[in-house]
């Protein structure tokens, strides 16, 4: 059923970060942050972090937009699971070609079909302006040293299209990120709140990360903040140009030249079920 009550969906997941997937040009049923909440819900919807609608493209060369809703109705700029998650979506759906380009709300990415199955992102270069942050603060800084909630956080900073903070732990498993990720997050200076992830640097090429998602929680894995991570670790110089990153759901890889250039997410992408949102 598609129509006034009917939303026919499409669940998928990236590593584990699990989506509800709308295919608006096909359907006109309304979609406000109430209805992103309901499907989201684990328990009397169908269950996701985000929410992502795939619609008409809106720049010359692009093959379709994709929207995010977080799972607490609030909106978002980028998605880079989501955004792997559209791509294999649109190649289920007949389109063929290897690369192409998506429009999102934080601008064009392109997507690149892999050899091993997997879905590749250019995710746009990594910007450490506190302008593009959203961050109010009289200068930029690596690392920012903040007290938050009583302690010391010491945190990089970066947007890869949305708002990232990044902490170096030694232990990713012991880090508090359920008290520390609300709280950095809800700080006033983050003008739309952020993304908070903590990093545990294995090797040059290989780290551990967690990331409490703004409008989600902690999700098992977060395709921006494997970039961010990496973004703000390669800077200090304490990783590589390809690095895996270890989440709770799965590897991700990201590949980085450095400055003014643009970041690869990698990784596979599942689809679980479809079905039709009635409530
Ligand atoms: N899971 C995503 C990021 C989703 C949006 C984020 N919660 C935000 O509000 O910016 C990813 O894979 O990048």
């Amino acid at each position: 059923m598609s129509g006034p009550r009917g939303r026919r969906f499409t669940k998928m997941h990236g590593a584990g970060n699990d989506f509800v997937m709308l295919d608006r040009r096909t359907q006109s049923a309304p979609l406000d942050p109430a209805v992103a909440v309901a499907l989201a819900d684990r328990h009397r919807g169908v269950g996701c972090d985000q929410v992502i609608t795939i619609e008409a493209p809106r720049s010359e060369g692009a093959v379709a937009y994709y929207g995010i809703w977080n799972a607490d109705g609030s909106p978002s700029r980028q998605c880079g699971n989501g955004a792997r998650c559209v791509a294999a979506w649109l190649l289920r759906d007949g389109l063929s070609a290897e690369r192409f380009v998506l429009d999102s709300p934080a601008g064009r990415v392109t997507a690149q079909r892999r050899g091993d199955g997997g879905i590749a992102i250019e995710m746009g270069v990594p910007d450490f302006s506190p302008a593009a942050i959203g961050l109010d603060v009289e200068d930029a800084a690596d690392p920012y040293a903040w007290q938050v909630a009583g302690r010391d956080v010491r945190f990089g900073a970066v947007s890869i299209g949305n708002p990232h903070a990044v902490i170096d732990v030694d232990d990713v498993a012991a880090a508090p990120l359920a008290t520390l990720g609300p709280a950095l997050q809800g700080e006033a200076a983050f003008r739309e709140g952020c993304n908070v992830g903590v990093a545990q640097v294995l090797a040059p090429d290989r780290i551990r990360l967690r990331v409490f998602e703004r409008g989600a929680g902690e999700t098992l894995a977060c395709g921006s903040g494997a970039c961010a991570a990496v973004a703000v670790l390669a800077r200090r110089g304490r990783v590589g140009d390809a690095v895996a990153v270890e989440l709770p759901g799965g590897t991700l890889h990201i590949a980085w030249t450095g400055a003014g250039n643009p970041i690869w997410l990698a990784g596979p992408t599942a689809f679980v079920f479809e079905g039709d949102f009635i409530a």
